[in-house]
C-alpha cells in the first residue's frame, strides 16, 4: 500500500471518529447501549433500511431486550429519536409532560398540504379550539344517534346484501379488508359531512374518485417522511415532478370535493338540520372560513376511515383460527337476542351493543396484538430526561410503539403473545378498562382519540351482524400471518382473501 492510500484511510478513519463524536454520539444517555444500530456515519439508518419490510417485529425484538423497553434511533446529524414500549414513558409524553411533546413543526409541515390546520395536524391554540368544540359534539346523544342510524342503514342496505350475493357464489373470493375499508369510508363521510360516497355496493361514480384521491393523498403525504434526503420533496414539489405531482393532483381532487359540499351547506344552513360534524362546526361562531372547515372535515375522515377497517380485518383473521372464541361470541349474541326478543338480521340497538362484553373483549384483545395505529410519533420541544433516565434532546422525535407494547411480557404476562379475550373479562363477566398508557391503542392523555366510542359502536355492530349471519373462511395458509403494509395504519399487504358462507341456509 503506498503512503498516499494509507494517509487517505487514516484521514477517513479520523473523520468518521470525529463525526461520530460530534454529531452522532448522544450526551449522557442511560440507554445508549440500546439502540437500533450505530453506524459511525449513518446512525441507525442502514439497519432500518435492512429491516424496513418487517420493521414492527424487528423493532419489537430490540425493545424487548432493552431493560426499560426503550431504545435510541440515531440519525445522521444531531436529531435522533427515542422509541419506547414503556407505559411510564408513554404516560410522561402523553400526559405528565404533554406540552413538551407536540406533533411538532416537521410533522405538521409535511402533512400541511393535505391536512392544513385540521385537528389531526395542529398544536397549541389551534388544536385546543378544535378539540373543545369536537369533544363537546362527540359526547352528545344526538351525534351518537346519528352514528347508530348511519351504521344500521349501511349494514342493511350495503354490507349484508354484498355478502349475501357473494355467499351464493361458491368459488368467489373476496378481499375482506377492501370491503371493510369501503364501509368505513362511506360511514365516516356520512358522519363528517353527511355525504355518502357509495364506495361499497352502490353507485361508485359518486365518490370513488374521492376515495381513491383521499387514499393517494394520505399515502403520498406519509411518503414524505421516508426521504433519505430531507427536503427533497420540496424540490420535487417545486418542479411538479413524480410523486409530488401525483400528490398535488390528489389533494386538489379532495379539496374540490370538500369545498363544494361546504359551500352548499353554508348557503342552506338555516333550513339545514343535519347532525353531521360539519354542520356542528358551522353552527359554532367564528367558523365561516371554508378552508378551515375543510381542514376540520378532512382530519375527521383521516382519523376515522382506516382505523376501524384495520381493526376488523385483523379481528376476522384471528377468529378464523379460533373457533372457540367465535363460538363464545355467537353464544353471547344468541343470549342477547333471546332476552330482547330479536331475530337474526335485526340491527342491534346501542344498549344491546353495550351488553356485548365478550365481543368487546375479543375486539380489544385483537387490537392489543394488532393495533390500528402501531407506532405514534411526537416531537420533543426541549431537552428532557425520561422516567427511565434516557436523555432526549430538543427536536428529537419520540415514538410509542403500541405494537411492541402488546407483546411485552412485563406488561401482559408470559402469555402476552396469545390471543386471549378472557384476560379482559372480570369475575362478573364485565369487560374491564385498561390504563391508556399500558394500552395506548386510542392514544391517551389530552389528545386521546375522540372517536373511540364511535369506533366500538361501528366495530361491534359489524362484527355481530356479520358473524351471526355468515361464516367467514380466511383463505390464508394456517399458521401464516399476513404481511404488514408500511403505512400510518396497520394494513395487510395484499388484503384479506375470504370465502363467505351463509349460516342460515
Ligand atoms: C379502532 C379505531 C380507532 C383507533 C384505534 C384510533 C386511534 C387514534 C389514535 C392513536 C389517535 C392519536 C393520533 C395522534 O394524535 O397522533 C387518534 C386521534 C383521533 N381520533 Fe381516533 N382512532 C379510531 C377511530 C376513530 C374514529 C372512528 C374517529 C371519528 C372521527 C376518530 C377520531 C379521532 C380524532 C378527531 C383524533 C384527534 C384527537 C386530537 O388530536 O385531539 N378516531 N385516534
Amino acid at each position: 500500500m503506498d503512503i498516499l492510500s494509507l494517509q487517505t484511510i487514516l484521514f477517513f478513519l479520523l473523520f468518521s471518529i470525529c463525526f461520530y463524536i460530534f454529531f452522532l454520539k448522544p450526551k449522557s444517555n442511560k440507554n445508549a447501549n440500546y439502540s437500533f444500530g450505530i453506524n459511525p456515519l449513518l446512525g441507525s439508518l442502514p439497519n432500518f433500511l435492512c429491516h424496513r419490510h418487517h420493521f414492527l417485529d424487528w423493532s419489537t425484538e430490540i425493545l424487548s431486550t432493552s431493560p426499560t423497553n426503550t431504545a435510541v434511533f440515531y440519525r445522521p446529524g444531531k436529531l435522533h429519536g427515542v422509541i419506547t414500549a414503556n407505559p411510564q414513558i408513554v404516560e410522561h409524553m402523553l400526559k405528565s409532560n404533554f406540552d413538551n411533546y407536540p406533533k411538532g413543526t416537521r410533522q405538521i409541515t409535511l402533512l400541511e398540504d393535505f391536512l392544513g390546520k385540521g385537528i389531526f395536524n395542529a398544536d397549541g391554540e389551534l388544536w385546543k379550539i378544535q378539540r373543545k368544540t369536537a369533544s363537546y359534539e362527540f359526547n352528545t346523544k344526538s351525534l351518537r344517534n346519528f352514528v347508530m342510524k348511519n351504521i344500521s342503514t349501511e349494514l342493511q342496505t350495503r354490507l349484508i346484501p354484498v355478502l349475501e350475493k357473494v355467499s351464493v357464489e361458491t368459488n368467489r373470493i373476496l378481499d375482506f379488508q377492501d370491503i371493510m375499508e369501503r364501509f368505513a369510508f362511506d360511514n365516516i363521510c356520512k358522519v363528517a359531512f353527511n355525504v355518502d360516497p357509495c364506495c361499497l355496493g352502490g353507485d361508485e361514480s359518486v365518490g370513488w374518485e374521492f376515495m381513491q384521491a383521499f387514499e393517494d393523498a394520505s399515502s403520498l403525504s406519509l411518503g414524505r417522511f421516508m426521504y433519505a434526503i430531507r427536503g427533497l420533496y420540496k424540490i420535487k414539489k417545486f418542479f411538479n415532478m413524480g410523486s409530488e405531482k401525483k400528490l398535488q393532483k390528489s389533494i386538489s381532487i379532495v379539496h374540490e370535493f370538500a369545498n363544494k359540499i361546504i359551500k352548499t351547506r353554508m348557503e342552506e344552513r338555516n333550513e339545514n338540520k343535519d347532525e353531521d360534524l360539519l354542520s356542528r362546526f358551522i353552527g359554532t361562531k367564528n367558523n365561516e372560513n371554508i378552508e378551515f372547515l375543510r381542514d376540520v372535515v378532512i382530519s375527521f375522515i383521516l382519523a376515522g376511515h382506516d382505523t376501524t377497517s384495520s381493526a376488523l380485518s385483523w379481528f376476522f383473521w384471528l377468529l378464523s383460527s379460533r373457533k372457540d372464541v367465535e363460538e363464545r361470541i355467537l353464544q353471547e349474541l344468541e343470549n342477547i337476542r333471546a332476552r330482547n326478543g330479536k331475530s337474526i338480521g335485526e340491527v342491534y340497538s346501542f344498549d344491546e351493543l353495550r351488553e356485548m362484553h365478550y365481543l368487546h373483549a375479543a375486539i380489544s384483545e385483537s387490537m392489543r396484538l394488532y393495533p390500528p395505529v402501531p407506532v405514534d410519533t411526537k416531537a420533543c420541544k426541549e431537552d428532557d430526561i425520561l422516567p427511565d433516565g434516557t436523555f432526549i434532546g430538543k427536536n428529537w422525535f419520540i415514538s410509542y410503539h403500541a405494537y411492541a407494547m402488546g407483546r411485552m411480557e412485563n406488561i401482559w404476562g408470559k402469555d402476552c403473545c396469545e390471543y386471549k379475550p378472557e384476560r379482559w373479562i372480570d369475575e362478573n363477566g364485565i369487560c374491564k378498562q385498561e390504563s391508556p398508557f399500558k394500552y395506548p391503542i386510542f392514544h391517551g392523555g389530552l389528545r386521546m382519540c375522540l372517536g373511540k366510542d364511535m369506533a366500538y359502536i361501528q366495530m361491534k355492530s359489524i362484527a355481530a351482524s356479520v358473524l351471526e349471519r355468515f361464516a367467514v373462511d380466511v383463505m390464508i395458509e394456517k399458521g401464516k400471518s399476513p404481511e404488514h403494509l408500511f403505512s400510518l395504519t396497520l394494513r395487510m399487504k395484499g388484503g384479506l382473501p375470504v370465502r363467505v358462507r351463509d349460516r342460515i341456509i
